[in-house]
């Protein structure tokens, strides 16, 4: 049975990466998709602005929304303060099975909790059976058509609070207008846009993020 594109650059990943080295892992995965086949992973260009905004909050707790391979997953964990960690969501199974061995293989384990889900049936059970009391910072980047209604979800749940913030991916490529309009008429956030490129490509895309007021 051939292998799935997510397999080849897990496997890219571990002849070419260095076992414990997260830079290393987000070198090879860059390199693979930028020459080798193209892949969604959030890439270098807006990594750094994940970054910069993960560095500015140094989140106690995150909430990534689409794992895929795990990139972002490492690229976040790589940044985190001790005790600090990540929960990722990841709905396809064959995803999560890749990603839990990328952050294996980069040795974030210890910082990151994969979970295996939809994320409108996780987002609700984080307080009792994941022991979150609130997020510090939330990484958007899974089916656009739920940024929205997870953002409600993630509300209503009150695993927000005064300057928590958020982070969406793909805001023009492949685009969120509902989200933006959302959460730009939205009086509890403060939004700013950061713009950018599509991952690998000369493609135009940008990130939004928005601060909770409380
Ligand atoms: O960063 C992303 C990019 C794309 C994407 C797919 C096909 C294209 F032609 C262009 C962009 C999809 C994503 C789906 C979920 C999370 N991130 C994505
Ligand atoms: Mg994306």
């Amino acid at each position: 049975m051939n292998q799935s594109k997510e397999q080849r650059i897990l496997n890219f990943v571990l002849q070419n990466a260095v076992r414990g080295d997260p830079c290393s892992v987000m070198d090879a995965i860059d390199k693979y998709c930028s020459q080798k086949e193209w892949a969604m992973n959030v890439g270098n260009e807006k990594g750094l602005i994940l970054d910069k905004t993960v560095e500015e909050i140094n989140p106690s707790v995150a909430l990534e929304l689409g794992t895929y391979c795990g990139y972002s997953a490492v690229r976040i964990a790589r940044l985190l303060k001790a005790g600090a960690r990540l929960l990722t969501v990841e709905f396809n199974p064959e995803f999560a099975a890749i990603a839990k061995q990328m952050i294996e293989f980069a040795g974030v384990q210890d910082k990151v909790k994969l979970i295996e889900g939809p994320s409108e049936e996780i987002i609700p059970q984080l307080k009792k059976k994941y022991e979150v009391d609130t997020l510090d910072f939330v990484f958007l980047d899974h089916w656009k058509d739920r940024y929205t209604p997870d953002t409600i979800l993630l509300q209503e749940c009150s695993l927000l609070r005064k300057g928590s913030v958020l982070l969406a991916d793909n805001i023009i490529v492949p685009g969120a207008p509902e989200f933006v309009n959302y959460i730009r008429n939205n009086p509890r956030f403060q939004c700013t846009n950061y713009p950018s490129h599509l991952e690998y490509m000369k493609v135009q895309d940008a990130m939004e993020k928005a601060v909770f007021l409380g």
